[in-house]
């Protein structure tokens, strides 16, 4: 069998188009951890990218801490497809809360109302909805469109990330009775706190690698004194084990995590993707397969995708090294 290397560029195609992708590119890399992924987005610059690489870094080098669950529960991710789709994507999850993307560029709200309609159907009445509409919609849009989708949801759960501003937050958080959920507000601000301290939302959601690590979120959650979601940003299973061993070590875990992603891939690069089991993902951290590892790295390598990553990887180890005071996140 041919050696694998200890740093891998990979591409891997999605099922559907995902937050504008219709593949998914990374760098997986091989420390005395273990098996870590560094695939900050393409909108990520060098010194937003450095908390990815800081995620791991700690993935790789040290691992992450005790779990305190052996399963984690999530919610299956539907994308902004049609109703027929949804339906089915929610019924073959085995899942019984579904997270909804809403306000897709090129789609009518009542596309949205269809597919959460469906999905409500496909649930039953005991299944839980949100949507996520990753911060597409001013104020006044977002209290109409939330009001018509908690209408169509026959209940919402929760509205993740209605708007971009936490001033925009706070003014639909008063508004509606559906409960807010902050993404970006967290993942992309200069402090992640502001917008919980603003009171802008009644949930956070966590990401490991835009925070920084399984450490820099398990530190975040206990200041933010919220319930949190923790939620993938599309990787591998290699990248999703990192969310999962958040997930298992929080000590209060109250709402389904986002973390059923592997399942919007259409390869992954381990041999038993972390896929959920009854609605739940068994906690473990899956190693590459040296065959799959190889596939995807060839299909890099076809895209030129190696000549992308290593001076973005130079530039990201530069901001994370010579970062001295205010952490990037
Ligand atoms: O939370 C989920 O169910 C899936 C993860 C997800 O939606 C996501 C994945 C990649 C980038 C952004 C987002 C997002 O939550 O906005
Ligand atoms: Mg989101």
């Amino acid at each position: 069998m041919a050696t694998v290397p200890d740093v891998v560029v990979y591409r891997v195609p999605l099922v559907t188009r995902f937050r504008g992708l219709t593949e998914r590119d990374g760098v997986l890399l091989r420390g005395e951890a273990g098996w870590a992924e560094f695939a900050p987005f393409w909108d990520y610059d060098a010194a937003a990218s450095a908390p990815w690489w800081r995620a791991a870094r700690e993935a790789a080098d040290v691992g992450w801490p005790e779990p305190v669950r052996a399963a984690v529960p999530v919610n299956v991710t539907v994308p902004a497809v049609d109703p027929e789709r949804a339906r089915a994507i929610v019924a073959g999850s085995g899942c019984t809360t579904a997270k909804v993307k809403v306000a897709e560029p090129g789609q009518q709200p009542a596309d949205d109302e269809a597919r959460v309609a469906a999905v409500r159907d496909a649930l039953g009445p005991a299944g839980r909805i949100r949507v996520d509409a990753n911060a597409a919609w001013d104020a006044d849009a977002a209290v109409a469109r939330i009001r018509a989708l908690d209408r169509a949801a026959g209940g919402l759960e929760y509205v993740e990330q209605p708007c971009r501003t936490v001033d925009e937050l706070v003014a639909v958080r008063r508004r509606v009775d559906v409960p807010i959920a902050a993404d970006e507000a967290i993942r992309l601000a200069a402090d992640p706190m502001a917008a919980v301290r603003a009171g802008a939302c009644d949930v956070v959601v966590l990401k490991v690698a835009p925070l920084g690590g399984v450490r820099a979120c398990l530190a975040l959650a206990e200041r933010v004194g919220l319930p949190v979601v923790v939620s993938s940003a599309l990787e591998t299973s290699v990248g999703l084990a990192a969310g999962l061993a958040l997930a298992a070590a929080l000590p209060e875990l109250p709402y389904a995590c986002g973390l059923a992603t592997a399942r919007l891939l259409a390869a992954d690069v381990v041999a038993e993707p972390l896929l959920p089991v009854a609605g739940a993902i068994p906690v473990r951290r899956p190693a590459p397969d040296p065959d799959l590892l190889a596939a995807a790295a060839e299909r890099a390598a076809a895209a030129g995708d190696d000549e992308r990553w290593a001076p973005r990887i130079r530039a990201v180890q530069a901001a994370a090294e010579g970062r001295s005071e205010v952490e990037d996140r």
